[in-house]
Order: C-alpha cells, then structure tokens, then sequence
C-alpha cells in the first residue's frame, strides 16, 4: 500500500514546495496537490513533482455538469498522477462520466488514476448540514449513501473523516478506499476542520490513506512531525 500518510502541500508557489519537499532529501512521499497550488503553479508542478519520485494525489474535487466533468478529467488524465477526485454530490452520472474522462485521456500502456469521491467535507459538521444543505439524516448516513453511490458509479474510493470509514469498510468491503484529511495528533489545533481523529483512531478504524496538512506543512520541523504521523500510524498493532 505504501506510505500511509499523504501530505497535503497547501502553498502558494513551487518555490515554497520545493524548499518543504527538499526536507525529505530522498524519501519517497504520497502528496496532495490542492487547489492553492495548482492554480498557481499550473500542471507544470505535477511533473515537477514527479519527477522527484513522488506519488501524487490531485485534489481538485471536480464538480460540474457530466460532459465538463469528463472533458476535464480526460486532461487531467494526462498529468498521470495517482490519484484524482470528484464531489459525489454531482451525482451517479457525472461520477460515471469523470471515469470515461480519465478513461479516454489514458494511453495505451499507461495505468489509469484511481478516482474517488468527496462525501461530506470534514470541515462540515451535522448541524451544519441540516441547517444550510437541508439534509436530515445523520451525517453518518449522508456519508455512507454518498458512498454508496460512488461504489455504485464505479469510483474506487471515497473521501471522508475517520469517525465514518469503519462503517464504509464494513458495508462496501476493504478494497473501496477510505481517504481521510481531518487528522490531528492530540496536542494540534483542528483549526476549521470538524471531524478530526488521531492517526491511532484512523488505523483502527481501518482508514486507507490519512491526509495531513497544517500539522507537518506549518511545523517548525517538518521531517519530524511527519515521521509522528507516521509513527502513531505503525504504533497501532491490528
Ligand atoms: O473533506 C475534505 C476534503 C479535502 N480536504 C483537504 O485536506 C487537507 C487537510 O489539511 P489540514 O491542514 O490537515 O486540515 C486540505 O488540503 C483540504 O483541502 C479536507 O480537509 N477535507
């Protein structure tokens, strides 16, 4: 499965990414290019990154009518990265679309990224989403039918917090991925996230990948706090 933490490079330009990533020297990480710095820097970061080695989650979270969901990950599909995602709140038929997209952009010879799906944001928490999405049902359960649908339109995987990826496991089964931002080690502060879980909860709750940003991008070393991450990950005997 390698590496179990995907860190989440939350900057502005390439030169700052860069700085952070020489850190590691030559360790081979599982980043997470978002917004910020994708529409900075462009997909030149992509093969920026690549080029180091690096296995690369793009997190760009498409939501849109089907046929724009798909002509975007058709391109997107050319950057190869290992990892892409949608909201699944944009519906069966715009999932299914986002994986002809990838299908089509992906040559011969060439492996497809995995696609998964947004469910709730772990920045939502369940009074905010029956006052202001109007949905009354437990957040739970918005969660699991989210991923149900994106099991159902073909999607390898779903984006959830930790508090949601046991139940995930146990009614979808183990190879539909759970990734996880939302992490925090106890003494970090949530900032604007609202499901948050330690990296030991998230292990045994049998969480894929976890993504972590502020905590080791904002650390005063790094290397250190990601080997933490890494360390209460490995801590945990199943
Ligand atoms: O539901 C979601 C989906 C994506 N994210 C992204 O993960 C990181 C989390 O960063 P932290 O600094 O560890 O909070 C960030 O890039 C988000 O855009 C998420 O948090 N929740």
């Amino acid at each position: 499965m390698g590496k179990p933490v995907i860190i989440a490079l939350d900057f502005a330009s390439k030169d700052e990414v860069l700085t952070f990533l020489n850190r590691f020297s030559n360790e081979q990480l599982f980043v997470k290019v978002g917004m910020e710095l994708f529409y900075q820097e462009g997909p030149a970061i992509i093969h920026d990154i690549k080029e180091r080695g690096h296995q690369i989650f793009l997190d760009l979270k498409l939501h849109d009518i089907p046929n724009t969901v798909k002509s975007a990950m058709k391109g997107l599909a050319k950057l190869q990265c290992d990892l892409v995602n949608v909201h699944a709140a944009g519906g069966q038929e715009m999932m299914m679309a986002a994986l002809e997209g990838l299908d089509q952009g992906t040559s011969a010879g060439q492996r497809r990224p995995l696609c998964i799906a947004v469910t709730q944001l772990t920045s939502t928490s369940e009074e905010q989403m029956k006052k202001e999405q109007l949905i009354q049902v437990p957040l739970k359960e918005s969660v699991l039918h989210y991923a149900k649908l994106t099991k159902q339109s073909g999607l390898n995987g779903v984006v959830c917090s930790s508090h949601e990826a046991a139940m995930i496991r146990e009614v979808l089964g183990n190879d539909f991925l759970t990734v996880t931002p939302g992490i925090r080690l106890k003494e970090d502060a949530a900032g604007d996230q609202k499901r948050v879980a330690t990296p030991d909860f998230a292990k045994k709750a049998g969480v894929s990948y976890m993504v972590v940003g502020r905590s080791i991008t904002k650390s005063e070393n790094p290397h250190e706090s990601y080997q933490k991450f890494i360390q209460a990950w490995e801590g945990v005997q199943l």
